[in-house]
């Protein structure tokens, strides 16, 4: 617990750049929150200037939320060279198991070793070819469900995995951490995953232990949700009490609200 909470005075005194190349929903979401939390955000799709970009970020998030056919290259183009050069960076499979050519663009993406995939249940249990066809961008199952799915995928990829929902599991092979803080009404703000795997690219930036990173910034999100959720009156004052939360947020604050278990 101290040495995650470590981690948040490491991210504010560091202030990593992160690259994202993710969706046109939640640009302006992630962006705030890398900067409330003490990141640097940096949103670059151009494929000129792509590879440039990866070398001088301390990681690099990518999101499949409105992909298309000029995006998902600069996807490729930018994970395939971050995985050359062995800068970390994270896969969000947003709507994975939506459409067959979502399922396309997130093959050829899981061919260029993501460092971590942080999905919801649904898109985490398509991704390990659980046969299940989701609904869209939410998921339509719990995280517990998901579990033996995240743990087949973090094998078959070499990833370490995040489920999100109502308990966040942090899967590294054999090794597994639970994040139960967080409140449902997360859900009901958009682009709230977004942010956890843009939260999980500016751990992974200061932090080789991956899975230590990833329960990090799985933490950092529950908390912040925890303190917003005491505070809001709905989803539109969640997403401002958010911010808020993740700027004033202390290392003491943080360790003594964190839930984490390791079973
Ligand atoms: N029922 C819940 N209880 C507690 N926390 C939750 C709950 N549902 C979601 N969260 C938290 O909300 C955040 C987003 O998780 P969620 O699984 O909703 O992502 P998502 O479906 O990928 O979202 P999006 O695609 O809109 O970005 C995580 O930090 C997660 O822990
Ligand atoms: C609603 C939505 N549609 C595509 S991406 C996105 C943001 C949440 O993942
Ligand atoms: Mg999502």
């Amino acid at each position: 617990m101290e040495q995650i909470s470590e981690l948040l005075s490491k991210l504010k005194n560091q202030s990593p750049l992160v690259q994202s190349i993710t969706n046109y929903v939640v640009m302006n979401n992630t962006a705030n929150a890398l900067l409330a939390a003490g990141a640097s955000p940096i949103m670059a799709h151009a494929q000129p200037e792509v590879k440039d970009m990866v070398n001088i970020v301390g990681a690099l998030v990518v999101n499949i939320g409105t992909l298309d056919e000029y995006w998902s290259e600069s996807m490729i183009k930018a994970a395939a060279y971050a995985h050359d050069i062995q800068k970390p960076w994270i896969l969000d499979p947003v709507g994975a198991g939506a459409t067959p050519y979502r399922n396309e663009v997130l093959a050829s993406l899981l061919t260029l070793k993501p460092t971590v995939i942080r999905g919801n249940a649904s898109e985490i249990m398509a991704l390990a070819q659980f046969n299940i066809q989701s609904k869209g961008v939410d998921s339509t199952n719990s995280s517990d469900e998901a579990l033996e799915a995240g743990i087949q995928l973090s094998k078959q990829t070499g990833a370490t995995v995040v489920i999100s929902g109502e308990v966040d599991y942090i899967i590294d092979g054999d090794r597994l951490a639970k994040v139960k803080n967080g409140n449902p009404i997360m859900a009901k703000v958009t682009g709230m995953g977004c942010t956890a795997s843009a939260l999980t690219g500016a751990m992974v930036a200061i932090e080789k232990d991956i899975l230590l990173a990833c329960t990090a910034a799985m933490a950092l999100m529950g908390v912040a949700g925890d303190i917003a959720a005491e505070k809001a009156e709905g989803p539109g004052t969640l997403q401002l009490h958010f911010y808020d939360a993740l700027y004033n947020l202390k290392p003491e604050e943080f360790e003594e609200r964190m839930i984490i278990v390791y079973p």
